[in-house]
């Protein structure tokens, strides 16, 4: 018996949507439809180069069909949109207005594989009638030059549905499993359904928030992070605590020890050098999402009375490379420099 194949649109084939890709096609159980951008060119006439810890090395690769712009639902129908851009909403556009013209209302099961918090909230506000899944991904894959990328660890997905009061937990449930099969099917990732999704979602933050952005700020892989007298102890370690506070205020109750978990586990070996995806952005002058891994849990710890000091101070930091990134990319313009030096 042929089962249907799931149409799936996938927007942002970078480091982790070309794997994400690569693992839907693989499994026989979806026909991808991939949104590239500044990757298109190359990618439609060589396909991707990928080397991957799971796949091997792949020359000439391509899901079922690549395109350089969001279908409009009239043209074509998706069962489902699966996000994988950085998500930065302070500079638009956001992801519902790029997916806005894809979506159907009440069919289209939107799944968001991106880091932070709160990155529902203005999907249910754009589509009230869509169910949308939470994928927490744990891999790192890196698009090092348009159409290569570098895949070094197992993608490894924790998949759920964000609820949306106005739909069926039950239903939505449902489609979070089916979506898990759909995805594991090639039997190359570790994908794992999860029902609690603001513990999978908090649980994370506790490296992006802490470390990610961190790297970001200093310029600094997590080799050089620990090798940095007084980083870990003075400000890693302070801000999870931060975060592990706040966690419990929202009611979600992260171990007592994990903040040694991640330091112990997450940061080792030394040796690895490994640069999260918040410094590689800043590398390469690209928009950071801050706003949802540092600003929303802020603003979450903040509104619920915890003191957040150090996670602040680090939200403005980030801020100003944000601003600083806007500059050089001509989102904004500065008043030009005066000439002070003629009215001396
Ligand atoms: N990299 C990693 O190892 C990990 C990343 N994550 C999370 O996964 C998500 C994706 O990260 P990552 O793969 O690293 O990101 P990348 O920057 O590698 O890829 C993002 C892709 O989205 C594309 N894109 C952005 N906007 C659009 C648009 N409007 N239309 C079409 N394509 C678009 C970008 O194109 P362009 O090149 O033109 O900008 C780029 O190809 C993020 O939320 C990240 O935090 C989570 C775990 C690990
Ligand atoms: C922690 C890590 C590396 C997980 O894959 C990540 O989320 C990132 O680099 O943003």
């Amino acid at each position: 018996m042929t089962v249907e194949k799931a149409s799936v649109l996938l927007v942002g084939s970078g480091g982790v949507g070309t794997i994400a890709a690569l693992n839907l096609e693989t499994g026989g159980r979806a026909s991808v439809t991939a949104v590239l951008r500044s990757n298109y060119n190359v990618v439609k006439e060589k396909g991707f180069k990928i080397s991957s810890c799971d796949h091997g090395v792949l020359e000439g690769w391509r899901p079922t069909e690549v395109v350089n712009k969001v279908p409009s639902a009239s043209e074509k129908k998706f069962d489902y949109i699966v996000v994988v851009t950085k998500n930065v909403p302070d500079c638009p556009p956001t992801v519902a207005q790029i997916i806005a013209p894809a979506v159907m209302p009440g069919h289209t099961v939107i799944v968001l594989v991106q880091n932070g918090l709160n990155i529902q909230k203005p999907i249910f506000e754009a589509f009230p009638d869509n169910i949308c899944l939470s994928a927490v991904s744990v891999i790192q894959s890196h698009e090092i030059e348009h159409g290569v990328v570098e895949n070094d660890d197992t993608d490894n997905l924790s998949i759920g549905a964000f609820h949306n009061p106005k739909l069926s937990v039950e239903k939505e449930q449902a489609v979070a499993k089916e979506f898990v099969e759909i995805y594991k099917a090639g039997g190359k990732c570790i994908t794992t359904y999860v029902e609690d999704v603001p513990f999978s979602r908090w649980r994370k933050l506790m490296y992006n928030t802490c470390i990610n952005s961190v790297a970001a700020v200093t310029g600094m892989n997590t080799g050089e992070l620990q090798l940095a007298k007084g980083t870990v102890d003075g400000l890693i370690r302070p801000l999870m605590d931060e975060v592990r506070t706040a966690a419990k205020a929202a009611g979600v109750q992260l171990p007592e020890d994990i903040t040694d978990f991640f330091i112990n586990n997450a940061l080792e070996p030394i040796d690895m050098y490994f640069e999260p995806s918040m410094l590689v952005d800043v590398k390469k002058g690209n928009f950071i999402e801050f706003e949802n891994i540092v600003g929303e849990p802020l603003r979450e710890g903040t509104a619920l009375g915890v003191p957040m000091p150090t996670l602040k101070t680090l939200y403005h930091l980030l801020s100003a490379i944000q601003y600083k990134t806007k500059i050089a990319r001509g989102t904004v313009t500065i008043p030009p420099k005066g000439d002070y030096l003629a009215q001396r």
